[in-house]
This record gives C-alpha cells, structure tokens and sequence, in this order.
C-alpha cells in the first residue's frame, strides 16, 4: 500500500526530479504530430480515418443532432439531472464573481487610457470519453466560457465503438449552455478545432482535460489556438494532525488515486499514529472499491505518507509540492490558509473533501498539475475573455509628453519612434 518517506527521502523523490520528456511521452508526441498534419492537411477523410482506427466506427453524423439532445433528457435519471442542474446553479454563482469589468483611466480631459475585456468567439471544449464520463468536466468547462459571453461553445467528446456520447454528458451540456457538440475525440478532435475541416469550423482556443495523447495534440496546436494548460494526472496533498479522522484522510486519498493509475496522493502529517492509522484505513476502504485495482497501483506506484517533524515543515513541502489540490484537515483550519503559496485550490477542514469540489460546491476543477500551480491558475472565466488595453492624448498632453518619448526613442536609436512624435510638435508650432 501507500509507501512512507521521510521529508528528506520525499524531497529527492518528487521534489528535485529533474523534468525531462521519457521515451513514451516523445513516442505520444510523435503519433500526436502525424495525426495533426494529416487532418491539417486533408480534412475530413483524414479525420475519419483516424476516427474509425481509435474510436472503432465513424458516425454518420459529426455532430449530435437536436433530436439526440432531446432523446439524453428522457434517458437520464430526473436525480441525476437535479443534481446537476443545482451543481451548475453553484458553478454559475461561484464564477459570475470573477467577471472583471473594463476600466477606464481618466488622468485629465487630454489624457484617457483604459482596458476592455472582449470574450473569445469560438471556444472548443474536450470532454473525456475514454475510460469514463465526466458531466462535471462539461458544466465546469462550459459555465465559464458562456459567463464571459463566448458566442460559440462547442464540445468534442469520442463516441466509441459504435456507442453513442453518453446521454448525461449530453444533458449537462444543455444546463451549461454548449451550442454544438461533436462526436469526436482525442488527437483527431483536437486536429478538428485546431485547423478546421471542410465540415468542421475552427475556433480560436481550447480547453478541457484528456488523456496523455489530447494533451499531447494540444501542446502542438498551442500557438495556432489557444489552451488553457497541459494537464497532467490529477493529485492531492493532505496536511493532517492527530486530530483528523485517519477515515476521511484514506477516503480522500483514495478519491484522488481511483482516478488513474499515475494519479498522486500525499499525506503530511506530525502524527506517527495518523498515518499507521490511514495506512490501515487505505487497505480496509480499497478492498471494497470498483475501481480497486486502479486506486492501489496508484497509492503503491506515486503515493506517499510524509512524516514530518512539524505542521510548518508541511507546509514548506507542499508549497514546493505545488499539488492540484491541497486539503488542510487540522483544527481550526482557515487559520492556516495565509501559510498557502502554491496549490490549484485548497480544501479546509475535516468536512470539506475535495469531491465536493470536483462535483458541485462552485470552485473549478480544472486545475494545474504537476507543479504548474507555481506559475498558473484553475480554469476561470479569465480564460475566455482578451483583454485590449487603449489610450487616447489630446494635443498638449502629447506636448508635454514629447521630450521623454523623443529622448527614449533616441536612447533606443529609433529616430523614426521619435519622428512621429516631433512632427506633430513641429507642425503645431
Ligand atoms: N483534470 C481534470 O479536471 C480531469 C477531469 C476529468 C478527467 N481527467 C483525466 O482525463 C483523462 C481522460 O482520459 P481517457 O483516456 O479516459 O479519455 P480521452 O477522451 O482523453 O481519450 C480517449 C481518446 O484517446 C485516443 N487514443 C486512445 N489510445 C490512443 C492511441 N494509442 N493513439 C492515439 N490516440 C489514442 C482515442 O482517440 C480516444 O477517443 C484521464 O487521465 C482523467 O484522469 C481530468
Ligand atoms: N479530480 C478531478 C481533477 O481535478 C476532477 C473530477 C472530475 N470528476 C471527478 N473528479
Ligand atoms: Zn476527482
């Protein structure tokens, strides 16, 4: 089961690696670029051939039509849907919060500068539909981008085998407010929004989580379109005292390691009878678990109990850590909130589990991996809009400018810079 380190042993495991593509991640990046080029180059009977080889049949239909839309709301459970409409309610409110409004400089009557917020146009959401299906994935991809005021959102999702996308995933695209959806994924999916084909239009960024190959296909496109970020597999960290429930602790362990064989888990903790205590609860839990075998290959392979020497020694780990979700199950747990530097979202208290965020509370769960949370952010609404700053000077505010800029421009020897200042001053004067 899940393997101990001391803080030093953990430190040269998964804190000093130095990061350097391994041979499958290059063998991924090259399928990835065949793929691409072949769409970019011929279209639609590329796609389809890169369709039929990794998702078993090609549709006769990219996209769902109405009337399949229609059909997902009769096929899933009224439960499911009230669940996921209030989960959708929570999202919704938690991110209208975060709509920045443009802003206006007034310094003078000769001087006015601002920022203007615009929302992308077209916007490409990928929702995985390989090993499962994600509805929350579809509401916390979509809520945001329809919030910013993205004309167009349209979701990609494989349809495999002949079997249709899952109606739920259909249903929770109607709550989100997608536009179109397309019976397409992985790498060819990607290739589809990226470039266009003679049925598919492109669109100007995508988002959304996928496996090892979509990530693969997006670090490709990325510059051609936009993206939100590489996602790698998800993890959590958890700092704990002798006082939390070593119960919760190996659940939200577990919740986190069901997820993917490479999925991380950590615990922090200055308590030897905590982890004893979890290690036991982890074993006892994963043995009724469906998704057992996954869950332990993960806890074994990328899973560590921490003992460390104290709570701040935790802290210090984790904030080099810089994990996707940090849960703080200590007494008095907000107290400890300002000790957070690098982590995609925080957790705190005993009855805060991270699935609640996954699912419902409000908060994204799109968030940076792998250490990404030093330098990025959780999928927001941000994402979906541009920012265009703008000035306008009147004539004697430029007058009063002009020395400086001349005197720059020359220090940079572009006397052309400074010429387009001058001759504005020399044809007042
Ligand atoms: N971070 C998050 O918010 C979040 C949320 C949900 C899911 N996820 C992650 O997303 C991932 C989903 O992966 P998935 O595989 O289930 O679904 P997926 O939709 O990402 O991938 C399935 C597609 O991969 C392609 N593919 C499979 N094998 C291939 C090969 N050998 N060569 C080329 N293409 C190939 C196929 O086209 C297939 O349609 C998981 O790792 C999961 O943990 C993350
Ligand atoms: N924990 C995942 C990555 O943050 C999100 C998710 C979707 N469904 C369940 N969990
Ligand atoms: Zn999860």
């Amino acid at each position: 089961m899940i393997p101990f380190y001391t803080p030093e042993r953990f430190t040269s495991a998964f804190l000093n690696r130095k990061k350097k593509n391994s041979q499958r991640e290059q063998e991924v990046l090259v399928t990835a670029k065949r793929i691409l080029d072949d769409i970019r180059e011929n279209g639609d009977e590329a796609l389809k051939k890169y369709v039929q080889q990794f998702d078993g049949t090609v549709p006769s239909n990219w996209e769902v039509t109405k009337e399949e839309r229609k059909q997902a709301w009769d096929d899933v459970d009224p439960k499911t849907i009230a669940a996921l409409q209030k989960a959708a309610d929570n999202i919704r409110q938690f991110h209208q919060k975060q709509l920045p409004t443009s802003r206006t400089m007034e310094l003078s009557d000769q001087i006015q500068s601002g920022q203007l917020y615009r929302p992308i146009e077209r916007v490409g959401i990928y929702v995985p539909g390989g090993t499962a299906s994600y509805p929350s994935t579809v509401l916390m991809n979509a809520i945001p981008a329809v919030l910013a005021g993205v004309q167009d959102v349209i979701m990609v999702s494989p349809a495999r085998n002949g079997q249709p996308i899952k109606s739920v995933l259909l249903v929770a695209a109607d709550i989100a407010g997608v536009q179109t959806i397309y019976k397409l994924g992985g790498v060819q999916a990607i290739a589809a929004l990226a470039y266009g084909t003679e049925t598919i239009e492109p669109v100007d960024k995508i988002v959304g989580p996928g496996n090892a190959y979509v990530a693969a296909a997006k670090s490709l496109v990325f510059g051609e379109v936009g993206i939100d970020m590489i996602a790698g597999p998800s993890e959590v960290a958890i700092i704990a005292d002798e006082t939390a429930d070593p119960i919760f602790v190996a659940a939200d362990l577990i919740a986190q390691a069901e997820h993917d064989k490479n999925a991380r888990a950590f615990l922090f903790t200055n308590s030897p009878f905590l982890a004893e205590a979890t290690k036991a609860e982890l074993a006892k839990q994963c043995a009724t678990l469906p998704r057992e075998s996954i869950a332990t290959a993960a806890l074994e392979q990328h899973g560590a109990t921490v003992q460390v020497n104290s709570i701040d020694q935790a802290f210090e780990l984790v904030n080099k850590l810089a994990p996707e979700h940090l849960e703080i199950q200590l007494q008095d747990p907000m107290t400890y909130l300002g000790k957070v530097r690098n982590a995609g979202s925080v957790f705190l208290g005993s009855y805060t589990p991270e699935a609640l965020g996954d699912y419902y509370a409000g908060p994204n769960h799109v968030l940076p991996t792998s250490g990404t949370a030093k330098f990025s952010s959780g999928l927001s609404v941000d994402d979906f809009l541009t920012k265009t700053t703008y000035l306008y000077y009147g004539k004697s505010a430029l007058v009063e400018a002009a020395p400086h800029v001349t005197r720059i421009a020359e220090e940079e020897e572009l006397s052309g810079h400074a010429r387009a200042v001058q001759k504005r001053i020399d044809k007042r004067e």
